[in-house]
């Protein structure tokens, strides 16, 4: 990605709509570039008015218009700083919103392939970075070329040839800064890989204590938490050195520049060219670009580390869907809830086989559906493309025979419920758990739902019944529990098409039977397709289809595909049989 495009995008999509106070913080800007050098060239009368010329009249005035100089200064520079600071934040938001809304609305097959922990990074250091490419970096430019402009006009105005010695200094102290710039530049990206993967560890530490615990494995996971602080640690230690590496050249720089300065001004003063008052007026001026010419000069590095940033940052904004619709698609009416699947081939990756093969079903509306199969045989697959999670590569899904790829995506999921093993629940109340399906409903339909699905016995024993909060995924609930959450959510969706992915786990008797029949009553008169572990299940289907190696091996009732399907047969004897 070229810098001046990445420029040109960051003025139009983030700064472009702040440019009114942009333009007010650069006008403080050049009040204090104004004041301050105002305030080199007041010695120049000071000294000469005051102290040689002895003049008694100006004794108040100068010493005041000093005072008024560096008051104005103080406040142009307040006042330009606050007013970036808010672009700058307004800019952080923006850049941080347009970040989670293409995650949000991600193809899950980028979300698959997107590693959660370096969007962490992306998301706070790397937005850093721009806000302070798009805030700090334009402010210093103005402010600090703005004052040197000025204080380099005291400077020529007092004594050219002074003026010419003490340029020398800028194009050293540039070509410095861009050598800086350039390896600041690439080790922030590795710091950035390096916060990502610490971040995704850390993720992993929440998730897994469990099973750490139990293998007993907290030295060697505080063996790979060193491993990647140290890692991280390097970087960050490299990108300081770097960034202080610039103040022993500036210094240098000063150094010689003064030196120079000095052994001339001597020469000068000699032949008569120089004048004390003109000399400390220079010098004071002198003295004031030191920090704008040391921002400028660094200023490079705050540049390098947004365009790096930004480079990182835009792909994931710009990241397209796969999964899109058209404008003029209409929207799926669902009638009878039939769906068919017309040779459908799927995979998730380029370069593998494919998952689904030619693969053809027939859902019947209104009733259930079972899909049984090994493990690996494609039975998620097929749910996942259903409410299009993916898309196949070719063939067709028909639902009452409209094509799901030529109708509105959101039309399509509302008239689609999930109902998956891993139950997904939200840190929040169990009343917005469930009404994550229809945050309008009422309490009363909440409550209903509940009761429904069976959660509200366990709920009104609950502390703060509907508005006790559940925790990070439900953990203060039980496995049941949460089964019935998410079928009470399912059951207020009020969807004609529901897709289960029946858990594997047993449960006690009572609370299996409870969920038998909250989903019994979730699945009642409409089109369900259930991958089906549970005897229970099987023997309710209207129909199964055996599926292996992402086919369709055969199909039936139980009875029929005991009698017919060997691989029915061995799969219902080695894993529903023993249940
Ligand atoms: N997100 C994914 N990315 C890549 N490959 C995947 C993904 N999900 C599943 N697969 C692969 O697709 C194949 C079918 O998997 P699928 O999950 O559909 O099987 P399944 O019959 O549902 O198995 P199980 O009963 O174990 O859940 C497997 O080989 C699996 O490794």
């Amino acid at each position: 990605m070229k810098s001046s495009y990445i420029l040109k995008r960051l003025y139009k999509d983030y700064t472009k709509k702040y440019f009114n106070r942009i333009l007010l913080s650069v006008f403080f800007t050049v009040l204090l570039a104004g004041s301050t050098s105002a305030v080199a060239y007041l010695l120049d009368p000071a000294i000469k008015k005051l102290f040689i010329e002895k003049n008694q009249t100006l004794i108040y005035l100068i010493p005041i218009l000093i005072i008024v100089a560096f008051a104005l200064k103080g406040f142009s520079l307040y006042t330009a700083k606050v007013i970036m600071i808010t672009v700058a934040e307004e800019v952080r938001k923006d850049v941080q919103v347009d970040m989670l809304d293409s995650l949000i609305n991600a193809d899950t097959q980028l979300i698959d392939s997107k590693h959660s922990g370096k969007f962490i990074a992306n998301l706070t250091n790397d937005v850093n970075m721009i806000t302070n490419l798009v805030s700090t970096a334009i402010l210093n430019l103005f402010k600090d070329s703005l004052t040197l402009i000025g204080l380099l006009t005291v400077m020529f105005y007092q004594n050219w040839k002074l003026s010419l010695i003490a340029l020398i200094m800028i194009p050293l102290a540039s070509f410095a800064a861009r050598t800086l710039g350039k390896r600041i530049g690439k080790v922030s990206t590795q710091q950035m890989e390096k916060a990502g993967v610490l971040n995704t560890y850390l993720i992993e530490i929440f998730k897994n204590h469990r099973l750490i615990k139990i293998f007993q494995k907290e030295n060697y996971e505080n063996n790979r938490a060193k491993k990647f602080i140290n890692e991280l640690k390097e970087k960050s230690r490299k990108i300081q050195i770097v960034l202080v590496r610039a103040s022993p050249i500036m210094e240098a720089l000063t150094g010689i520049m003064i030196a120079c300065l000095i052994f001339y001004s001597a020469k000068l003063v000699v032949k008569d060219e120089l004048e004390v008052n003109n000399f400390f007026s220079f010098l004071a001026a002198m003295m004031l670009a030191y920090q704008p010419v040391r921002s400028l000069a660094t200023l490079n590095i705050t540049i390098s580390q947004g365009l790096a940033a930004s480079r990182r940052i835009l792909p994931i904004i710009d990241d397209k869907n796969n999964i899109s619709e058209n404008e003029s698609d209409p929207e799926i009416k669902i009638t009878k809830g039939e769906i068919k699947f017309k040779n459908i081939n799927f995979k998730y990756n380029e370069n593998e086989d494919n998952v689904l093969k030619d693969l053809n079903l027939e859902i019947l509306g209104g009733k259930m559906t079972s899909l049984v199969g090994h493990s690996g045989a494609g039975k998620s697959t097929i749910l996942n493309l259903i409410p299009r999670f993916y898309d196949c590569i070719n063939g067709d899904i028909l639902i009452d025979e409209q094509s799901i790829y030529n109708t509105k995506i959101y039309s399509l999921r509302k008239n689609i419920s999930l109902v998956s093993q891993d139950t997904t629940l939200f840190d929040d109340t169990i009343r917005n758990n469930i009404a994550y399906a229809n945050i309008n409903a009422s309490q009363k339909d909440i409550e209903a739902a509940a009761k429904y699905s069976f959660a509200d016995e366990f709920i009104e024993k609950l502390p703060n019944k509907y508005d006790t909060i559940i925790g990070e995924n439900g953990i203060r609930l039980s496995g049941g529990e949460k089964q019935r959450l998410s079928i009470a959510r399912a059951i207020l969706k009020k969807s004609p098409i529901i897709l289960l992915d029946e858990a594997t786990s047993s449960l006690d008797a009572d609370t299996e039977s409870k969920i038998q029949k909250a989903i019994g009553f979730l699945t009642k008169n409409r089109t369900t397709v259930v991958i089906a572990h549970r005897l229970s299940t099987i023997l309710n289907s209207d129909k199964i289809y055996v599926i292996d190696g992402g086919k369709i091996i055969g199909k039936g009732s139980h009875k029929e595909l005991l009698e017919n399907s060997i691989v029915y047969k061995n799969f219902y004897e080695k894993q529903i049989k023993k249940d």
